[in-house]
Order: C-alpha cells, then structure tokens, then sequence
C-alpha cells in the first residue's frame, strides 16, 4: 500500500519550516505544494538530498576507525530511524542510506527499533503506526512515509547502552556502502535511542489498537443482535464468562459471608462461594492441597480458600436432635450440692458380698421396717445418721464392664470384699483392676473375721502387691476388719464409706432436667418395660419424658428402693420407673427431656443406627466358620436352605440333618424345595444367616452373584452322605480341607473303538488346552454330564503318554465308563486343594 508522506509531516519530521520544504520543492520542480500535499518518491527524494547534505561523511575509513576504538552499539532512539545497532563495528561509518522511499522502507527486512517483540497479537502490523516525533533536524533519516513494521518475529530488540555520542553517525544497514553511492548520507552522530521507551510506546499503541478493535467488534455485535432480537441492548443473555467475571467483581466490592461446617467438599465450598469448582482447586494446589471435586476437606483449608475469595467466614454448627431436647451444660458452683456416694461391693466368689451387703442395710432398718425389706430393685440407699449411701447391687463387674462401655461412670466407690481366712484370690485381682481402670476410690473389707483362721495381716501384705498400701501401714487404702456374720466393723465401715465421700466432695444439681444411668431393667406382664435407674444429676420427677438408649416414654410411676411411689428424685437416687416403651438395656444413659416429638425422632434415629451397626457386624455363618462361632457362643442354631432335584431328597436331606443336632447347636432347616438355588433363597439365606445345600441343583446366575456380594455359603453336592458328613465335621471344628476344580482341557470323542481284552478305546482330537494322564474325566453329551471317571490310558500311536497337547490325536481309555459315543466331549480336570 502507498504510504502518504505529507509535506508537513516531512517538515515537522525533519525540523525545519513547512515552507522550508514547499521552497525546496518549488525550486526543483517548480510546482508549490501545499503543507497538506501528499509528496511522491521522487519529490521526497529530493528533499531528504537537499536537507541531509550538510551532514555528509564521504570517508568510511573515519567511521571504521571510530567505530573500532569505541566499540559502541549504537542505541536507536526513534523508531522511524533506519539503523542497525548490531555489529556496529563491521558497518560502514557513514549512513549512506538515502531517504528511504515507500517502497524501500516496505522491503527494508531489519529495522530492529521498529520490531515490537511484544506487539500484540492479532493487530495488523502495518496499522501500528510508527512514531516520528522528536526527531532532530540534520540528525536522523526520517523513516519513509507510514513504513512497515518487519514481519520477522525473532529479530531481537537492541539492548539498552550506555548513549555514548559518537563522531561519526552509523548505518548498520549491510548495503549501506551500495546505496552510499546513491550519494545520500545521514549523519546519525548524535542520535539518541531510548528504546525501552520506543517499547512503551509501542505497546501502548498496540494495546490501544486492541481496546479499539475490540470495542467496534462488540458494537457491532451488539448492534446486530439488537438488530436481529429487537431487544433492548441490555436484555442479552449473559454468557458465562461475563456472569463469572461479574461475580468475581461482586464478590470483590462487597464480601460475602459463607458458613462452612468442621468439613466440606471441595464442591459444596465451590458452591457456597459462587465460584467453580476449577477455581477452588486451582485456589487449594497453591496452598499444596491437592484435592478433586468430591474430596472432603476440613474447617481451616476451606477458610483459607474461602479468604482468598474475599469471603468471610463464620462456622456452621449443626444442632442435632440431641443437642435440641437435651440440656448438657455444665453446673455452676453455686447450684452445686452434695450427694450420696454411689457404692459398689466387689470382690472374689464366696468371699461374702452378699452377706456384707445383707448386714449394711440390716444394720440401718429398724425392727420395725425389718420385714418391710422385701423389693429388690438392684440398688438402695442406706441411711446413716443424717447421710445417705447409695449402693448398687449388681455384680461387680457388670457395674464396670457394661456400664463403662457404654460410658456410664455410676460409681464413686468400690468396696474391695476379701476374705480374711482366704487373701486375695484371682477375681479380687480382677475387681482391683476394674476398679482401678474406673478410677473410683477403693476401701478393702477384710470379712470373716469372726473365722478362727483370720489374717489380716496377710491380706494387708497381699494389697500391697497391687499398690493398695494400707493407711494404717502409711498408704491410702482403708482396710476395714469387718464380720457379716456377727456385724463387728459394719459401723467402722459405713463411717469409712461417709469420709470417703466427703473427700471427694461428690456434688450434683438437682435443679435441672435429670439425667442418670439404667441400672437393669426387665418387661413386667402387667406393667410393661420396668427400669431401675440411678439419677446421677437433676430431679426426676413422674411424667418427666425420658429417654433411655433407644426407648423413650414417660415417667408413668416411680418408686424408690423400699417399694413407696415417690413423686420426684434427686442425685443419687435409685429408682424404678414405668412408661418407657421398651426395655433400656443396663448401662444405657437416660435424659429427661424437653420435647417429645423430637424424643421419640431422637429414639428412632438411634434404633435405625444399631440396626445398621448390628447388621454390618454380623458375620455370615459358614461351614468354615462355624466352629468358630459356636466356640464363641455366637451360635446356637445352625440354619440351613436345602435344594435338591426331587422331593424326596429334600426331605431325605432334611431329616439327616437335623439329627446332627446337639446340646450345642440345634440344626433347623428354615427352608427346603425343588428345582435350582433361586435368588430368592439367597435372600432367606442372608436375612436368616442360613447355608444353603444343594442336591444335583445348580444356582442361577444370579443366586452365585448375589451368594457371592452377601456372603452367603452355598454348598453344592451329588452325594448325601458328602453333606452330612461335611455339616457335621464343621460343627465339630474338623472341616477336611477344600478342593476345587481346576479344567485343564477338552477333547472330542471322534471314533470308539472297542479292544478284545482293552476295553473301549476313545479315539480323540484335543480342541482345547490339554488332556494329562493324572486329570479326571467328565463326559458330557450334548451339554449333559453323563459320567465322572478317571483315565485309564492315554496313548499317542503305540506310546503311552502323560499328556496329549491342543491340536493332536490320542486314544483315551477310562476306567469305568465303556458307554461313549461319537461326538461326546471328554472334559479334562484336576482337583486341586486350596485354603481361603
Ligand atoms: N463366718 C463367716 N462366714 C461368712 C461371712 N460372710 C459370708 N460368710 C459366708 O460365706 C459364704 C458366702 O457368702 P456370700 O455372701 O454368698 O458370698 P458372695 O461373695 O456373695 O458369693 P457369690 O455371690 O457366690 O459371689 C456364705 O456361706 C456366708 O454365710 C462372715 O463374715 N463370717
């Protein structure tokens, strides 16, 4: 394209008066031109010769020799300077390059200040206009009118010098010496590049070029939907790069606040915080998280992640229905009163728990009440003085085992039972260790001490073995001699019991919702679910609704320890209650509550969670592990789905089994039928832990898969005896070990030959894998079995072989079955024993 080179731009370019140049060119070509008038090649030629002369250098020799002491890179300063900073020194010294015409400044291929190394793409090079402002008169060749930026990208962009002032001006131009014979010289001597703020200006023009093009782009489009829809201009349809950048300026110019719970997935967090997944992946690598989608991560990333979108943060916290209807705050000290201790009598068998026990309460009832003592509710008070003590009932070890495990702490107290004619015997260590693990205070009862063979003493010494360091030997054990028999030392013990306590300064505040422990609890006939329950805080008081493990129901009568209704209980309490609708197991904690909906709600998620607890645990019965399960008591019936081709060896196989019977496991076949092992009865099977025995029957597809997923034992067989006898060495823990078909081959039965003396020959083409002289062979016609034998002969010709491969001829002889015919396939297998 023909660049215009206006007369005043030439001026301005070159310094000089409009009228400078209009004068110059009157005087040549005698036409006046004016200041706007595009000049051609010839008439710019001219004016570039006449003003550039002054400065001419006619010996190259000076330049070279400059050049070589300097060794200066010469810094383009403008743009539309025509000069090469490269290899200064092997140019020749003089610009010899003429005013460059149009056509010349288009094919000029190095004009590296005007190389944009980082134009911006996609602007048509030839529209970045170059810059021709600043140039000084006399100095610099003016680039020629609207020149071509070069195309070659990797011409590289002069580095920034030190700006020295040179003697001699330079072209780097390669033909310059050709073109100084043209006879025009630029004297470029005092020529000051800066580049980098070339580069700027560049770029500025570029990216201005950009923003306009773009701009007019999405007018247009605009224009056009408008156009097109007819719509108003803003009603178009957001795209979603547009709503994502929205968003993410909203999000920057007001916040926004999330919940995030203690974990969140990656996707969940992405949603709350308006952004994509992506982003927040790409947010979490930078903190070194690496993590997908569906990936869960915990409180403190998410906040970190969600701080990098300008989001605040606040904690989500989930109220279950537990923390809804049941008040857990801790006591205030001032609501705080004191309480019974909670005691606990333990220790080895026949060592007189329950004759000590006997005589603490009797010791405390009055002749009066003494025929009154006629409930037993598994725990009692006992009054001493102004005290009361309340004392658990139940063997000690329950006390601790069930109850801690399902985290109950009932006990402030363990009384330690030994009897003095005996020691320490294996359950009083026991008891110690329970008693220890519990943490609860230990006072020894040394019993029997009315017995003539009494010694304390050595009790004492035993104790210390077990780092119960007697008080009166400078420890901190009490150890009181008492005597159920005769009563001696009971006093001295309970006084014990009281001191104790208050040591342990055991408060409770009885002004709050109650909350305690099911002691035990049974179903009466009459009067249903009835528990016995220990109120360690708060008041219970009748019509209260309570919830206890899985039952929930309200408190419809309550009576205390000696049978009287009681309308309310405080701490330590021990109570029988009615209305719950089911029997709480011992151990269970029980709450008073404020809502019943939500108490029954409450029951019926935790009925659902043991139910799905209970059925992930419990594992499948199988002959392999039923000694097993029977050992642990696990097993009190073995369940069994029989199968078989007729009817009769169903009830055959029924009654076989069931005499296997014994006073451990009852064999009960829940289920017997006809026909293949169904899906159906692998259903029966699993809801019922059964085996299932099949008789010449074959599951269906489905029943293997579905046996196989639930686990469910499925023993096949063709003989009875087989079955019985395998049934019966796995209740008795010697299952002989398991075997399994491994196919080894198949061959085709082609000719029969029968053999005086031999037998029947079958005369076979091996189609598959390999027939070996140890395997067994299954015949089978037309997809039937028909027989099992083992081989009698294998030969290949004359020889007898040990196995004949795929492909070849041999003659197999059986040992029983003389019956083939053309065509059976003679399936080759070894049994093969295995342990899972
Ligand atoms: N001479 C004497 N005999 C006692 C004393 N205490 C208990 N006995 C007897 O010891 C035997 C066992 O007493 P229990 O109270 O049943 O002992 P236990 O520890 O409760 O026994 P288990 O419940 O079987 O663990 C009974 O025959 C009691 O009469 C005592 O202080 N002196």
């Amino acid at each position: 394209m023909m660049m215009k080179y206006r007369v005043h731009e030439v001026a301005k370019d070159l310094n000089i008066p409009n009228k400078d140049v209009i004068d110059t060119l009157e005087k040549y070509t005698g036409e006046t031109k004016k200041h706007m008038t595009a000049l051609d090649e010839n008439e710019l030629d001219l004016v570039f010769e006449t003003f550039t002369q002054k400065n001419s250098s006619e010996n190259l020799d000076v330049y070279f020799a400059q050049a070589n002491r300097n060794e200066t890179v010469v810094e383009p300063e403008k743009p539309d300077v025509i000069i090469q900073p490269e290899q200064p020194a092997a140019r020749p010294a003089v610009q010899q390059v003429s005013a460059p015409r149009p056509a010349q400044a288009a094919q000029q291929p190095q004009r590296a200040p005007a190389q944009p190394s980082h134009a911006a793409p996609g602007v048509p090079a030839a529209d970045q206009k170059p810059v021709r402002k600043a140039v000084k008169p006399g100095k610099i060749t003016p680039v020629g009118p609207k020149p071509t930026p070069p195309k070659a990208p990797a011409a590289p962009r002069p580095q920034q010098q030190p700006v020295q002032r040179r003697p001699l001006p330079v072209n780097t131009d390669p033909n310059a010496a050709i073109k100084r014979t043209e006879g025009r010289i630029v004297d470029t001597r005092t020529s000051h590049v800066e580049l980098d703020k070339y580069n700027e200006k560049y770029d500025r023009l570029a990216s201005e070029k950009i923003n306009t093009a773009n701009t007019v782009q999405k007018q247009k489009l605009t224009q056009r939907s408008t156009q097109y829809r007819g719509k108003p201009r803003n009603s178009r349809k957001e795209t979603e790069s547009e709503r994502l950048r929205r968003i993410a300026l909203e999000r920057k110019a007001k916040p926004i606040t999330i919940q995030i719970p203690e974990e969140i997935t990656v996707g969940e967090l992405a949603l709350r915080l308006k952004a994509t997944a992506a982003e927040v992946i790409k947010k979490l690598m930078v903190l070194g998280v690496f993590a997908a989608v569906n990936d869960t991560i915990d409180f403190d990333t998410a906040t970190l992640v969600a701080m990098e979108f300008h989001a605040k943060v606040e904690k989500e916290v989930v109220v279950t229905i537990e923390e809804q209807i049941i008040d857990d705050s801790e006591d205030k000290d001032d609501n705080l009163v004191p309480r019974a201790p909670v005691v606990v009598v333990m220790g080895h068998v026949d060592h007189g728990k329950t004759s000590l026990l006997d005589a603490i309460r009797h010791a405390n009832v009055t002749a009066s009440e003494a025929g009154g003592i006629t409930q037993h509710i598994g725990a009692y008070q006992v009054r001493l003085e102004d005290r009361e003590v309340t004392f658990l009932d139940t063997p000690g070890h329950a006390a601790f085992t069930t109850m801690r495990a399902r985290g109950a702490q009932v006990t402030d107290i363990a009384i330690l039972v030994v009897a003095a004619d005996d020691g320490i015997m294996p359950q009083t260590i026991e008891a110690i260790h329970h008693a220890k693990a519990a943490n609860v205070s230990i006072i020894v009862a040394i019993n029997k001490m009315d017995k003539p063979g009494a010694n304390p003493q050595h009790v004492m010494e035993q104790l210390t073995e077990y780092e119960l360091v007697p008080e009166e030997w400078g420890g901190d054990t009490p150890c009181i001699p008492v005597s159920a028999v005769t009563k001696a030392g009971i006093k001295d013990l309970l006084e014990m019991i009281i001191l104790t306590a208050d040591i342990k300064e055991l408060k409770a505040n009885p002004d709050r919702a109650a909350k305690g422990t099911v002691i035990e609890a049974r179903l009466d006939k009459g009067r249903g679910p009835i528990a016995t329950m220990l109120v360690q805080n708060g008041t219970l008081r009748t019509g209260d609704i309570i919830v206890a493990g899985t039952t929930v129901g309200r408190v419809r009568a309550m009576t205390n320890a000696d049978g009287q209704k009681i309308e309310q209980a405080g701490p330590s309490v021990p109570v029988e209650i009615t209305g719950l609708d089911d029997v709480p197991t011992g151990g269970d904690i029980f709450n008073a509550v404020s809502d019943e909906r939500l108490a029954r709600e409450l029951v019926e998620q935790r009925r659902t969670e043991m139910k799905e607890e209970r059925f992930n645990s419990r594992t499948k019965v199988t002959l392999d592990n039923l000694f097993d399960q029977m050992k642990q008591g696990d097993m009190k019936e073995l369940q069994i789905i029989v199968k078989a081709d007729v009817q009769g060896s169903v009830e055959a196989v029924r009654q076989s089994l069931e005499k296997l019977s014994d006073e451990e496991v009852r064999v009960n076949v829940i289920h017997g039928g006809v026909g293949a092992i169904s899906e159906s009865d692998v259903m029966l099977a699993s809801a019922s832990n059964a085996i299932i025995v099949g008789f010449n029957v074959r599951p269906d597809p489905v029943a293997e898969e579905n046996a196989k997923r639930d686990g469910v034992d499925m023993r096949l067989y063709r003989i009875i005896y087989d079955c019985i006898g395998e049934i019966e060495s796995a209740m008795k823990g010697m299952l002989a070990p398991k075997f399994r078909e491994v196919a080894l081959g198949k061959a085709e039965c082609r000719e029969v030959y029968k053999i005086t003396n031999v037998g029947t020959i079958v005369g076979s083409h091996v189609t598959t894998g390999k027939i070996t002289r140890a395997a067994q062979i299954r015949v089978v016609r037309d997809g039937i079995v028909i027989t099992e034998d083992k081989i009698a002969s294998l030969r290949r010709f004359k020889d007898d072989v040990k196995e004949v491969a795929e492909g070849y001829d041999c003659g197999i002889g059986l040992e029983r079955f003389s019956d083939i015919k053309e065509g059976d396939i003679l399936e080759a297998f070894v049994m093969e024993e295995y342990r899972e």
